[in-house]
């Protein structure tokens, strides 16, 4: 019989954490502090860069991934998969009772969509990886420079994109910047993503219960749906919905590139920013939704982020329909979403993940952490969207649609 530890090492998913940010805003740093760090686990590294990070403790090997990119269809970022990483990553699982924990390194420029639905895509990864967060490490002296930066047309702006997807944010160096600088680089990163955890960090020192196994990408973090107050009251930007969206690729003609979306024109009033405010929806007035509105700063990437928590059951089929619909037309510009949701005939919470129009549905039957609803549990929907020019209207409306009517 093996023992029991290899046994358990041998069974459980192993968590992946990913770590991007842009060129020197201390990965290298977060990841030496890891790895040097009391946490216990034996983890291995992958990175795009390094041939070798030797660390005596910890650290069980580090395999070096060359650029090697396998793309499915045409060109389009969505349907990217690191053909070199699932690679990589094969070999690493056949020795994979050597380590119980994975990061992955992404280098500065790297957009981290490839690498998440690369572990999203492969049947091997997925049956023996589970994605645990997206930790985006930034460097506050730095950033606002980066994600104020004009891009070409169809030039995605990747610091924009690293906070987008990310479930964990470092804000790192806040040695070098003052309180009320610290102040404007948190009201961007928040107009950017609303529902990332940030953290303060120097030489990206962080409490590593934050950052490892923190299952932040499965989503048990969205139970506690906690928004910050926000005092500031820019004005929210009613998007105009050009319909010539771009994926960031610009040799991408992709046939869902080419559709027509709807016409947004009757979904422009003008929002309101405050937090939790409620909102009167057409005849859906019984349900209470709270909701938050991002506002659009100073970067002008149209990126933010929309949540909704709604009461109610879901019809499946309508809430599937209208996903895959949403997604199909406007995932290039998705760049994350997720959430829990409520579905009519069963008490198991549904737990629903997206990387553009890469999506996942488990429920709490099969995803660790998450508890059936409980007797007397409000059945409480919570999503999250955030990408490129989001109509909370729009989204709001299609949400709604799927509920399941009282009659
Ligand atoms: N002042 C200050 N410097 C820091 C901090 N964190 C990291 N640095 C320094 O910033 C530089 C870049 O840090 P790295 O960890 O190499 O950054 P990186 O993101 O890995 O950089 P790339 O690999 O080039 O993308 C190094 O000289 C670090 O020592 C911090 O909190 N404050």
């Amino acid at each position: 019989m093996a023992d029991t530890a290899n046994q358990a090492s041998g069974e459980a998913p192993i968590p992946v954490t990913i770590i991007t940010g842009f060129l020197g805003s201390g990965k290298t740093t977060l990841l030496n502090y890891i790895l040097t760090a009391e946490h216990g686990h034996k983890i291995a590294v992958i990175e795009n860069e390094f041939g070798e990070v030797s660390i005596d403790d910890g650290l069980v090997q580090v395999d070096r991934v060359a650029e090697e990119i396998l793309t499915l269809d045409n060109g389009c970022v969505c349907c990217t998969v690191r053909g070199d990483l699932v690679k990589t990553m094969h070999n690493l699982l056949e020795r994979r009772h050597n380590f119980d924990y994975i990061i992955v390194e992404t280098t500065g420029m790297a957009d981290p969509t490839p690498v998440a639905i690369t572990f999203q895509f492969d049947e091997l990864l997925k049956k023996h990886t589970k994605m645990d967060a997206i930790v985006t490490v930034v460097d506050a002296a730095h950033v606002l420079q980066h994600l104020r930066e004009k891009m070409p047309e169809g030039v995605v702006n990747e610091s924009v994109q690293q906070i987008a997807f990310a479930d964990k944010i470092l804000l790192n160096k806040t040695d070098l910047v003052d309180k009320e600088k610290l102040g404007e680089v948190r009201k961007e990163i928040r107009s950017i993503n609303a529902f990332a955890t940030v953290m303060e960090t120097q030489y990206s020192k962080v409490d590593l219960k934050e950052v490892l196994d923190v299952r932040a990408f499965s989503i048990e973090k969205l139970n506690n749906f906690k928004v910050e107050e926000e005092e500031d009251h820019h004005h929210h930007h009613d998007h105009d919905h050009d319909h010539e969206h771009d994926c960031g690729d610009p040799n991408c003609d992709h046939e869902h590139h080419k559709h027509d979306h709807h016409d947004h024109e009757h979904h422009k009033h003008d929002h309101h920013d405050h937090e939790h405010h409620k909102h009167d929806h057409h005849d859906h007035d019984d349900h209470d939704i709270k909701h938050r509105n991002t506002k659009k700063l100073r970067h002008d990437s149209g990126v933010g982020s929309v949540g909704l928590q709604v009461e109610g059951e879901l019809d499946i089929v309508e809430l599937n329909q209208w996903l895959g619909t949403f997604l199909s037309t406007r995932g290039d510009d998705i760049y994350r979403s997720k959430g829990i949701l409520c579905i009519e005939g069963t008490d198991d919470k549904f737990v629903f993940q997206g990387v553009h129009m890469m999506t996942t549905m488990a429920t709490s039957a099969n995803t660790p952490g998450i508890e059936p609803w409980k007797e007397g549990e409000k059945r409480m929907n919570k999503m999250v969207f955030i990408g490129k020019n989001l109509d909370r209207n729009e989204i709001t409306e299609g949400f709604m649609k799927c509920l399941v009517k009282d009659d």
